[in-house]
């Protein structure tokens, strides 16, 4: 069976989100003046007991094995972020206990189920597999493949198989001690008993509000789930919980240790949401290629619903000078990791996708992410979708630094979705107009300057 990680309406997020958009806030009243500072570093960040990047503790404190040590100094990793300090002890002790973490997004999640896998392998039996990562898109399984390798370099006998299409040939075999795949692949292997699974120990699933969701992947992950050791470890984790998902990651996670955000948490500070107020559908192009047009932007995303029209828009970009790339599920997973290198390495700097990028895809340099349509979930796309929107702005702003995030709205419908989302997340919004590009100018490009002079102050946040 094919994975499902790129659906035709590439769809990421979460279908049964239970969103209450009650309370009714006019998105005018919430204008406000952004605010953040450049001055502020991430050595001070993490001093900062009440930020989500601070802690009291340091890695040595955590009793991690040398080598797992000696990769996270590598990294310049100096403290633990609140996550990793909470859940690392928990996700180590013995006997091993579930757990369930949800912290925002870009503050190192992925390093702290990486730390642990890590910890808990033996890699004196270099060809048995004994931990298995589960991620919603085959670039994120990739991403965390490369993170493994990152953390795990001074790991003797450190092994990582991809479970991802076309990875692991027909006749081949999961013959590696950490393996990270996509549920559709990873299932399809085990079925095909090209992976033993008896030697697993540890289950992480990324993005696993996502991942559990009865009406996406949440299926495919129960069916490889059912098909691993009993007594295995599971550790959920992801940026969003809607309580609906969370009532069912308690039952695939049973006795889980959990830690959780308050819904006041759930957006990280460093980035500055706007909005752009567009006269009408139509307008919404020309006002996209207004900004590029007049700002030096860097590194960003345009999120988009469809594939279709991510490919107009590229095609209508490109034609009018713009250096744009597009990336969705309809490409050849090859092209995909192409793709998304030569957006890591700064050779494209612009990229138009779908959902399938919305989650966990890290890359620093990214100071803009432009939501040109905004994320809606349901039939007929009824009902405002708040994760995806938390998720699709995260790709900003990671680990301490600023970004920014423009939503385009141009008709009630999407007025009345941002709306919502802005009082689902009890944010302020800021509104940018196409009428007054002196003053859209003015507070983008703020932003833009802070993100780059940040990356300049501090090196172990730069790319
Ligand atoms: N303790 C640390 N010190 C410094 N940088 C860190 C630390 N932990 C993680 N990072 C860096 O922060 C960035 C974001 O981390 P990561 O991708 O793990 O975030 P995440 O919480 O998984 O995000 P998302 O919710 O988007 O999946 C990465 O570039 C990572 O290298």
């Amino acid at each position: 069976m094919a994975d499902q990680a790129a659906p035709a309406q590439e769809a990421g997020g979460v279908e049964n989100a239970q969103t209450e958009g009650s309370g009714q806030v006019p998105i005018s009243s919430m204008l406000q003046e952004p605010s953040y500072d450049v001055e502020v570093q991430l050595s001070d960040l993490q001093k900062d007991e009440e930020n989500p990047l601070g802690s009291a503790r340091t890695f040595q404190e955590l009793g991690l094995p040398n080598e797992v040590l000696q990769g996270l100094v590598a990294m310049q990793f100096q403290k633990p972020s609140k996550v990793q300090e909470r859940a690392l002890p928990l996700m180590l002790s013995d006997p091993p206990r579930n757990m369930i973490a949800q912290s925002q997004s870009g503050t190192g999640k992925t390093a702290a189920f990486v730390t642990t896998v890590l910890s808990r392998v033996d890699f004196t039996k270099p060809t048995q597999p004994q931990a298995l990562l589960l991620a919603p898109s085959r670039e994120l399984a990739r991403q965390i493949e490369s993170v493994i390798g990152q953390i795990g370099q001074f790991v003797n006998n450190l092994g990582v198989a991809t479970a991802i299409p076309g990875a692991i040939p027909r006749d081949g075999r999961v013959d590696k001690p950490i393996v990270v795949g996509t549920p559709g692949t990873t299932m399809d292997l085990i079925r095909r008993r090209q992976f033993d699974v008896s030697g697993l120990r540890v289950l992480v699933i990324d993005e696993a509000d996502n991942m559990l969701d009865q009406q996406g992947l949440g299926d495919q992950c129960s069916r490889v789930k059912k098909m691993l050791p009993e007594t295995i470890q599971i550790l959920l984790f992801s940026a969003t919980f809607p309580e609906k998902v969370l009532k069912y990651a308690t039952v695939f996670a049973p006795s889980a240790n959990m830690i959780k955000l308050k819904v006041q948490e759930l957006t990280v500070k460093g980035i500055s949401q706007m909005y752009m107020d567009c006269p009408g559908e139509a307008d919404k192009y020309e006002i996209l290629c207004k900004l590029y047009g007049l700002m030096n932007i860097g590194s960003s995303i345009i999120f988009v619903k469809t594939r279709e029209s991510a490919n107009r828009i590229q095609e209508s970009m490109t034609r009018d000078g713009h250096k744009v790339s597009v990336l969705h599920g309809a490409y050849e997973g090859s092209e995909r990791d192409a793709l998304l290198d030569d957006f890591r390495t700064g050779k494209s700097k612009v990229l138009i996708t779908t959902n399938v990028l919305a989650r966990g895809i890290d890359v620093s340099t990214v100071s803009m992410v432009i939501n040109y349509d905004i994320p809606m979930k349901g039939m007929g796309d009824a009902m405002h979708d708040t994760e995806t929107y938390l998720h699709r702005i995260g790709r900003t702003g990671r680990f301490g630094r600023v970004g920014v995030s423009i939503t385009f709205i141009s008709d009630k419908k999407s007025f009345l979705a941002l709306q919502a989302i802005a009082n689902d997340l009890q944010v302020d919004l800021v509104s940018l107009s196409p009428e007054d590009w002196d003053e859209t100018e003015k507070r983008v490009q703020r932003v833009i300057k802070s993100s780059r002079a940040q990356a300049n102050f501090n090196p172990s946040a730069a790319p």
